[in-house]
């Protein structure tokens, strides 16, 4: 039989005879507080991408981890993106190669592709996978070649001149968007009962490799598979609006307007970009949320006050 602990808590004054210690009695109530959610969301899909600013030590890791094997457990099927632009950006410095970022997209040669793929596919997914397991799950390693999940095609952007007020196109390399997403593969892994772990790397028509934004990737399979939620974790508390408050809620209206503004920018544009086209093929909502907080995934999931910014449809 499992040992169990005292229910005295030295630090917290002894309950009433008979009563339960209060320090028990909140975790209670946190556990009925959650049941709600449970009933709500069991058996939907919950794509939640791990940004690479987020993976700041191996205790958040392994918090990740646990929160995703929780929810699995309950019931709910977690379906994880990841990213790793730091990581890259650090391995491309090692090998003295350059790089630059075009509204927070980095620009790609095929050198730059190979380490990328290198980086996610390799080092970080294996991470992750290796964590999920560690906490009692069991997760799958792939990215979006795999199966056939995601294919790519060159994404380009344009700017507009600032004096000759001319639009340009900005060659972003091997950079990619997803085309088409096949979520066969994720299907028979979730029925499975396995945690799809997914790399945001693809293969193109054109037989090339091409580097995803991991939030793009993410927002792909959150519509492909028609998610319940759509979860970014990144480095940040949320989104800040002009006055530089926290906003709670923001309408997908409202992301063209704050960008115009300047409210929005970096790495901001991709996410909240990926946010408005994943609510427009009819996901509920999504949330950007501080994966830096502990256990901040399953606080946001399983709490009426939540975290974060939650992005609805306006
Ligand atoms: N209005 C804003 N509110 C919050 N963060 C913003 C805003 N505009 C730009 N950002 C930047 O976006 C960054 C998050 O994007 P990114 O660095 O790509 O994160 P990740 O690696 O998690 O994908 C924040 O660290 C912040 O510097
Ligand atoms: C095209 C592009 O910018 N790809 C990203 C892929 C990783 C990523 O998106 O990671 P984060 O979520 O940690 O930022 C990159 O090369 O950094």
């Amino acid at each position: 039989m499992e040992s169990r602990m005292s229910q005295t808590d030295p630090a917290t004054p002894p309950a009433a005879a008979g009563a339960p210690h209060p320090a028990m009695l909140a975790k209670a109530e946190t556990l009925t507080e959650a049941l709600p959610y449970i009933q709500k969301y069991a058996g939907r899909v919950f794509v939640v991408k791990f940004g690479g600013h987020a993976m700041v030590d191996a205790a958040r890791s392994r918090e990740f981890a646990q929160d995703v094997v929780l929810l699995k457990t309950v019931g709910i099927h977690p379906v994880v993106v990841h990213g790793g632009g730091p990581q890259i950006g650090e391995m491309l410095a090692r090998l003295g190669v350059e790089s630059e970022f075009v509204d927070g997209l980095r620009v790609t040669d095929a050198e730059t592709a190979r380490i990328a793929e290198m980086v996610l596919g390799g080092a970080i997914n294996k991470e992750i996978v290796r964590w999920i397991g560690a906490a009692g799950g069991r997760a799958v390693g792939l990215s979006g070649k795999d199966a056939g999940l995601v294919t790519a095609r060159k994404l380009t952007r344009t700017r507009r001149d600032p004096d000759s007020a001319i639009e340009r196109t900005i060659d972003l390399g091997f950079v990619g968007e997803p085309e088409t997403v096949d979520a066969r593969v994720l299907d028979v892994m979730i029925r499975d009962g396995i945690i799809p772990v997914i790399a945001p790397i693809a293969a193109g028509t054109d037989g090339q490799t091409y580097n995803i934004n991991a939030d793009s990737m993410a927002g792909a399979i959150a519509g492909a598979l028609s998610a319940a939620r759509l979860m970014l974790l990144t480095d940040v508390a949320g989104v800040r609006g002009a006055d530089g408050e926290l906003m709670a809620e923001l309408g997908t209206g409202d992301v063209k307007r704050l960008r115009e503004q300047g409210v929005i920018s970096g790495g901001m544009i991709p996410k909240l970009e990926t946010c408005v086209d994943a609510i427009a093929k009819g996901l509920d909502a999504a949330v950007i949320l501080d994966g830096r907080v502990p256990h901040g995934l399953l606080l946001e999931f399983f709490t009426r006050t939540g975290a974060g910014t939650l992005i609805k449809s306006s």
